[in-house]
């Protein structure tokens, strides 16, 4: 089991309301993701649910029993966090086992659940280690094994890979996909990486300022953003906005455009303009195209364009993937 449903939710620092009244169903073995900017509240609300900040009004259901006031360790919950909390003098066996050793199991029990975790982490081999003798990535997993042996409901991971480097970061990625994969329980990740959201995530939560903004599987939000917000977020590179008089369609003051749906040429298009930056990535082509009337556009073109700084280039966008929004920012349908 693992559905938790935030009702009417809100929390308020001092005089600051950061979080707005907020309704959320995770439904179990979902992998949901909180994903928005620096300071809109993703760690608040998953501290809330984890119950390390309590609720200034509002209801939290755990598996539909109330769970608003329950004390943190009695919600069935694991938190991963981002610094990994491990205890520097145990060793990578003792720190897994220690919620076990807490909740008083036999020792029996412990060794068996260790060593599963350890094998479904591969860190078999690592067992006698101490934190400080491995790299970011096996804290990491040791960090995720001490919650998988307390086989909770739901785990809960705060930015866990930000520590990492990219390359890293990638893998663990990967790993945490996996594991979701074949544990099936539900997994609450917070990022500020839409990267991240858009790989990980069956649902996604924009949120802005304490506020949700949508919610959607990664393709949802990509095809069918609902505002302005939602489509400069999701997607990288960014969705070009073009503003004003441009935006042709009534009712529309802003359309928009991915890079991605732009197509270019050197001889003839809808737009003209001339090549600020070429960014070669082998794989793709972006191009920041100064053009005449609309500012600069990003396109993005698969494999090889050679063109360089300075080039002239034609524009011409996909007119089916064009988003169109009203003055409200709310995308028209
Ligand atoms: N204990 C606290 N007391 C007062 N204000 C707080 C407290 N914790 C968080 N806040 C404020 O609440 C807002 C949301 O913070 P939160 O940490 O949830 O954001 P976040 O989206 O996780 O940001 P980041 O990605 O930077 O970690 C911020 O404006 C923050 O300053």
């Amino acid at each position: 089991m693992g559905e938790i449903v935030l009702d009417q939710v809100t929390k308020t620092f001092g005089h600051v309301q950061v979080i707005p009244p907020l309704d959320l169903q995770i439904e179990d073995g979902e992998f949901v993701v909180f994903v928005g900017p620096s300071g809109c509240g993703k760690s608040t609300l998953l501290r809330l649910i984890a119950g390390l900040e309590d609720v200034t009004t509002g209801e939290i259901r755990i598996d539909g029993e109330p769970a608003t006031h329950t004390a943190p360790a009695k919600r069935g919950l694991a938190m991963v966090f981002q610094s990994y909390a491990l205890y520097p003098h145990m060793s990578v066996k003792k720190n897994i086992a220690f919620p076990l050793k807490m909740a008083g199991l036999p020792q029996s029990v412990i060794e068996e659940k260790v060593e599963n975790a350890a094998k479904v982490l591969n860190l078999t081999d690592y067992l006698d280690r101490r934190p400080g003798q491995l790299s970011g990535g096996q804290r990491q997993r040791v960090a995720i094994g001490r919650a998988i042996v307390r086989e909770p409901s739901a785990f809960l991971f705060d930015e866990p890979l930000s520590n990492l480097d990219a390359a890293l970061r990638v893998n663990m990625r990967l790993e945490i996909s996996e594991l979701h994969n074949s544990l099936k329980t539900t997994m609450i990740y917070v990022t500020h990486d839409q990267v991240e959201a858009m790989t990980m995530a069956d649902k996604i939560v924009v949120l802005n300022a304490g506020r949700v903004e949508q919610v959607g599987s990664p393709l949802d939000l990509y095809n069918a953003p609902r505002n302005l917000f939602v489509a400069g977020f999701i997607g990288s590179p960014k969705m070009n906005f073009i503003e004003g008089e441009t935006a042709e369609a009534h009712r529309a003051t802003t359309v928009g455009i991915r890079p991605e749906h732009i197509a270019v040429s050197t001889d003839a298009g809808s737009w003209a303009g001339v090549v600020s930056v070429a960014e070669h990535l082998g794989s793709d082509t972006l191009l920041h195209v100064q053009t005449e009337n609309l500012g600069t556009l990003t396109a993005r073109v698969d494999g090889e364009f050679s063109v360089r700084h300075g080039s002239r280039v034609f524009l011409t966008p996909q007119e089916d993937k064009m988003h169109r929004f009203d003055a409200r920012g709310l995308a028209i349908r």
